[in-house]
């Protein structure tokens, strides 16, 4: 029987492992860290050495190395997983890595993720997703469970948020207190910023390889349809909703509305205020906000719907999993975990770089969250949409990247170079089909 989002697909599950004894107090650890978040100038690695400083003080026995996955993508969170190949063919991986939630799969029955729950006993597990005051928001608790067990606690993501500059709005002679909330009404906005200002409509960050494929999930489930089936065994993004979104897109890039942009000038572009809107994960509101201050007005709303039905929100980010074999770095690991997921944690995270604060009980302290929340009703969106927020499902299988990369390089080769969506989908789907596991 399978637990979390889907079957497992073989590979080499630890499913005992010994509990691993306390540190003593004089004990003294080194673990190394890989987080995709030290991959980014500014809010990201400003927030995490932040982050590192503090946890260091708390435990001056647990020495943290903090690193950045080796590769130079655009996007460092592309270069998470050869990464730590590169480093486990070395006979070093880091002690504890951020790994997105595309790669769960992967990561527990390639890179041999350990089981939490048996490392350190269920009941701390428990108590760690309950917390002493903030428990967990109940969609996201689960997202690194499998097979009944949890390898992993989800710590940073977003969901789709609309982000918007409410300047560019009001000089195209639009409402900035009512933003779309259909696709149609962004692609009639576009249309009136486009001509009013000369500035770009949207930018759709969901339709490229680069993306990934957390917000193309999101849209085509938003539409009606999967990129997967439910029991994970058969592609779907050939099908009809699938196709209309690539269709979509394509049109918004053909009438003009939409820059052909890759995913980072998309929210360079963006940030300089040279779009009018962007659908985007929070994980660069910090971006937005630095570009944003003093010159114009930055907003957001929830994910815009196909003609009113209703939206599917999936997350975007990573958890944090253990790889290390040794049970003293293993504990050490731990504790770093607990204390990245803390709500001490979550409130410099949320602040500084914009991801949702999981353990949302902050937001209703006075103590906590509340009048920074109030301040600052960015977060209220993505906050609203975690409440009924979808997995974002990984592919199966050893090949699960080019399958996932096969189907993203078609929906951009649709959207930003105009080709066939039908036939185009149809044949990425007959090649991704090939390379997942037989069951
Ligand atoms: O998945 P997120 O939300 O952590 O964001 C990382 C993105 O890939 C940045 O573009």
């Amino acid at each position: 029987a399978c637990g979390g989002i889907g079957g497992t697909t073989g590979g080499t599950t630890a499913t005992s492992v010994a509990q691993i004894p306390q540190l003593k107090p004089d004990q003294q650890v080194s673990i190394v860290f890989e987080s995709y978040n030290y991959g980014l100038a500014g809010s990201w690695t400003d927030t995490f050495n932040a982050l590192i400083a503090a946890f260091s003080k708390e435990h001056p026995n647990i020495k943290v190395t903090a690193q950045k996955p080796q590769g130079n993508s655009p996007n460092p969170a592309t270069d998470t997983i050869s990464s730590i190949q590169n480093q486990m063919a070395a006979g070093t991986p880091p002690d504890v890595a951020q790994l997105g939630f595309s790669d769960l799969d992967f990561t527990i029955h390639q890179l041999g993720a350990k089981p939490l729950d048996e490392l350190v006993g269920k009941q701390e597990v428990q108590a760690e997703f309950d917390g002493p005051k903030y428990p967990y928001a109940a969609r996201a608790r689960t997202l690194d469970d499998w097979d009944g067990h949890t390898y992993g606690v989800p710590f940073v993501f977003s969901t789709p948020v609309l982000y918007y500059n409410a300047s560019l709005f009001q000089q195209a002679g639009l409402d900035p207190a009512t933003p779309p909330t259909t696709w149609q009404q962004v692609s009639d906005a576009a249309r009136a910023i486009v001509d009013k200002t000369g500035k770009g409509g949207v930018y759709i960050d969901c339709l490229t390889k680069t993306a990934k494929d957390w917000c193309f999930q999101s849209m085509v489930r938003s539409n009606g349809g999967r990129v997967i089936s439910a029991d994970r065994k058969t592609l779907t993004y050939a099908d009809a909703p699938a196709v209309q979104v690539a269709q979509f897109g394509q049109q918004l890039v053909a009438s003009g509305v939409m820059p052909k942009l890759d995913q980072k000038q998309g929210y360079e572009g963006f940030a300089r205020g040279d779009v009018g809107m962007i659908l985007e994960t929070s994980s660069v509101q910090g971006v937005f906000e630095k570009g944003a201050k003093g010159k114009w007005d930055l907003r957001d709303a929830q994910m815009p719907s196909f003609d009113g039905k209703p939206t599917v929100p999936t997350n975007s980010g990573a958890g944090l999993h253990i790889l290390s074999n040794d049970p003293a770095k293993q504990r050490a690991a731990w504790e770093l975990i607990k204390f990245l997921t803390s709500p001490e944690a979550f409130t410099m995270i949320s602040k500084g770089i914009g991801y949702l604060p999981l353990r949302t009980g902050l937001l209703d302290d006075p103590d906590g969250l509340r009048p920074w929340a109030e301040q600052n009703p960015l977060v209220t969106p993505n906050v609203a949409q975690l409440e009924r927020m979808e997995p974002w499902v990984s592919m199966p299988g050893a090949n699960y990247l080019q399958i996932r990369d096969n189907m993203m390089d078609a929906v951009e080769s649709v959207v930003f170079q105009g080709k066939d969506a039908r036939s185009t989908l149809s044949t990425a789907q007959q090649a991704g089909a090939r390379l997942l596991p037989a069951s």
